[in-house]
């Protein structure tokens, strides 16, 4: 039997950190970010096997993911334009939970159908890990696993619920984390049902 762990030490989950109108409002924005910057559908380094969620980012730098491998850069892959501002609700939640940290420079935007899910990773593409990564989760409840800094480290299970902000900090900033599945139908945010995952994070030292 595999050992339960518990959540690493740095890891917060803030639920319910949006009102449902806060959610609507942020969803409104995330519209227009994504008019601008339309979602596209990565593949994994080497293999060019597609992932199942499809992404966009906002911010003066976004994460990519392509055949030649993971990077931030400064333009979005298809369109080739800069990627929009960070919505000022995201950057206020920033300052919020992190003040201590330099403003963010990445919003990576992750969007589930009910069938993606994200395989255990770290988040370690960033020059600096002393800011935490800042995750708020919109639509479909998803079942999120995070364990420790070794891939074979015990792991957990929690829900991240419509609204719920999560933010791996300190020693958990490292951890190992994916998702598992997505509860279909456990929100009304979304009409067409799916998640959206949005992440804050700190890319470059200076
Ligand atoms: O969807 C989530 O809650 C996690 C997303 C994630 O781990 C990532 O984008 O690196
Ligand atoms: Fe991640």
């Amino acid at each position: 039997m595999t050992k339960a762990a518990s959540q690493p030490e740095g890891f917060r989950l803030l639920p319910g950190y949006f009102s449902r109108t806060a959610q609507e409002e942020l969803l409104e924005t995330l519209r227009m970010v994504l008019v601008d910057a339309p979602l596209f559908r990565p593949v994994m380094p080497r293999t060019g096997k597609p992932f199942s969620v499809r992404m966009s980012n906002c911010g003066p730098l976004g994460w990519v993911s392509d055949i030649n491998g993971y990077r931030y850069q400064s333009v979005h892959p298809a369109t080739g334009n800069p990627w929009p501002l960070i919505p000022n609700a995201l950057l206020q939640l920033w300052r919020d939970v992190a003040p201590d940290a330099r403003e963010p420079e990445a919003c990576l935007i992750n969007f589930y159908e009910t069938s993606a899910k994200m395989g255990l990773h770290q988040d370690r593409d960033e020059e600096t890990f002393d800011a935490p990564v800042i995750s708020v989760s919109l639509g479909d409840t998803a079942t999120f696993r995070i364990g420790g800094t070794n891939r074979k480290d015990p792991t957990t299970s929690l829900r991240l619920s419509s609204g719920d902000v999560a933010v791996l900090g300190g020693p958990s900033r490292l951890a190992f984390h994916g998702i598992d599945r997505i509860l279909p139908g456990t929100s009304t945010l979304l009409k067409n049902g799916g998640r959206i995952n949005l992440t804050l994070r700190r890319v470059t030292r200076d």
